[in-house]
This record gives structure tokens, sequence and C-alpha cells, in this order.
């Protein structure tokens, strides 16, 4: 029997808090027929990195536009710091860790909306290496900066950088947040949602920026999968635990 395959998404801010992600790499040694492909984010990394360097960023519906000049700051937090940062967690628990873009992994990028400057959508492209890293035993852990055909540079969501990539793989989607759960308008969190329920509180303003993207986000690649997503957070490792094990935390996006 081939061994399932989970994409874990890891929300940027696991970076500030520290150790977390290596407890979660650590979890991932501990379990037996599962491989694994780590996307990660790092909103909060770009943000520090574009106001140090004296820029203004800004987000239309979770999503940061991104001018062509702020590229090199936005891949430089993302694909390198970020990326390099969680290679080190994952190195020193044991993981051979390698680290990627979204080219490499299978996705190409193309500009989403010409208002948003460099935000890329993606697209399946068969050419992938992540499948033959996983027979070698390696971790692929992939930044969501994109590339075109042409080479130019694309800032993905991270969210939907990770949709991409189980659907690539058809694998088990996992995002892992900085919230145990969606929150509903008196702040309990929500076991399940699905569209009716979505749409809703999102007109509502309950669920709106990063969330929004991730619900959104979620849903999609639940029908495209055909199968439940989860969206649980990263600061309980136990979480990751009981998800794999196929145990119920969290909230459960349903197609
Ligand atoms: N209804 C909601 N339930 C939970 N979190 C929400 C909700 N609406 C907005 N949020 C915000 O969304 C954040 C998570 O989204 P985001 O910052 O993009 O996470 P990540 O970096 O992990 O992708 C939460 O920290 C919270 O501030
Ligand atoms: C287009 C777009 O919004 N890109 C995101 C990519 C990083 C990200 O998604 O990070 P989190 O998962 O930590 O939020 C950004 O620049 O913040």
């Amino acid at each position: 029997m081939s061994s399932k395959t989970w994409v874990i998404k890891l929300g940027g801010a696991v970076l500030n808090t520290e150790n977390a992600a290596k407890a979660l790499f650590e979890i991932l040694n501990e379990q037996d027929d599962a491989q694994f492909v780590i996307v990660h984010g790092g909103g909060s990394l770009v943000d520090s990195w574009l106001k140090e360097a004296g820029f203004a960023s800004a987000k239309h519906q979770g999503l940061r536009i991104s001018p062509k000049e702020q590229m090199p700051y936005i891949v430089g937090a993302l694909a390198g710091a970020a990326n390099k940062q969680l290679m080190a967690q994952a190195i020193s628990v044991g993981h051979k860790p390698v680290g990627l873009s979204l080219y490499e992994a299978g996705i190409t990028a193309s500009q989403k909306l010409k208002a948003l400057g460099q935000v890329g959508q993606c697209h399946n492209n068969a050419d992938s290496i992540i499948n033959d890293l996983l027979s070698a035993g390696r971790l692929p852990i992939i930044s969501s900066i994109g590339f075109d055909e042409q080479g130019l540079l694309y800032n993905v969501n991270a969210d939907e950088a990770a949709a991409a990539m189980a659907n690539n793989l058809n694998a088990e989607l996992i995002f892992m947040t900085d919230v145990e759960a969606v929150l509903d308008a008196n702040k309990q969190p929500l076991h399940q949602l699905d569209t009716k329920h979505i749409d809703t509180l999102i007109a509502e303003g309950v669920i709106l920026g990063g969330m929004e993207v991730k619900v959104k986000t979620s849903l999609h690649a639940a029908q495209h999968l055909r199968r439940g997503v989860y969206i649980s957070s990263w600061q309980k490792p136990e979480n990751l635990t009981a998800l794999l094990q196929g145990e119920h935390v969290g909230t459960k996006v349903t197609p």
C-alpha cells in the first residue's frame, strides 16, 4: 500500500515563536506510512522587511499588493529568510529538507489581477520534482514564491500555494495557523464549515483578512480533492498529531 501524502501549510507567524516549527517537525518524525510536503508563509516577516526598507504595504481582500520594486524584499523574506529558518528547525530534529519555490514543485504562476502587481495565481505544471524528493526521503519545504514561463517572479498567497500543491499531489491538506479554529461571531470555534456558512460569515464580516483567503481556499481545495480540509493551530503541536491520526480538531471545511 502506498503511503499517504500530506501537505501541511505553516502560517508565517510560526517563525515568531521560538522552536514552534521544530515541535511540528518532530511530530512528522513519529509518523509511519506517511510523507509530508511543507508549504509556508511569512507575511509578518514580509511586513517587517518592507517597513525597514521604507515601503508602505497594503492588502486587498487578504492579498498583499506587490509592486515590482518590492519583489526583492518579498522574495528575500519568503524564499530566503523564512524558508531557511524552517529548514534549520527541520534539520535540527533529523529531517533532510530541501527548500524550494513553487516552480520546482510543479506550479507555475501568472498575474492574478493587474491592480495587485506581482501577486500570482497558481497553475499546475506536470514538471515537478516533489515525488522524486519524497522517494529519496527528503522533506520538501516550499515557499510561496512563483515564476511564470518567462521567469518573472510572483508573490503567491501561501494558502493558495498550499492548496495548489495538495491538488497537484492529490494529498491531504492541513492549514496550521495562529488560531485554534475559525471563530464565529461570539469567538467560539466552528467545528465544521461549508459553502453556505462561509458565504454568510464573510458577508457578516465575521471572517475577514487572512482568514477570508484561508476559508475560501480551503473550500475550493475541499471541492477539488472531494474531502475535508482542516484549519488548526501550530500553537498546539498535539493538534497536528491528532489530525494525522484522523481525529477532528480545529475547523473542518467540507466540500
Ligand atoms: N472568524 C475568524 N476566526 C479566526 N481568525 C480570524 C477570523 N477572522 C479573521 N481572523 C484572523 O485571521 C488570522 C489568521 O489568518 P492569517 O494571519 O492569514 O494566518 P496565516 O499567516 O497562518 O495564514 C487570525 O490570526 C485572525 O486574526
Ligand atoms: C499575495 C500575498 O498575500 N502573499 C503573501 C505571501 C506570504 C503569506 O501568505 O504568508 P502567511 O501565510 O504567513 O500569511 C504575503 O506577501 O504576505
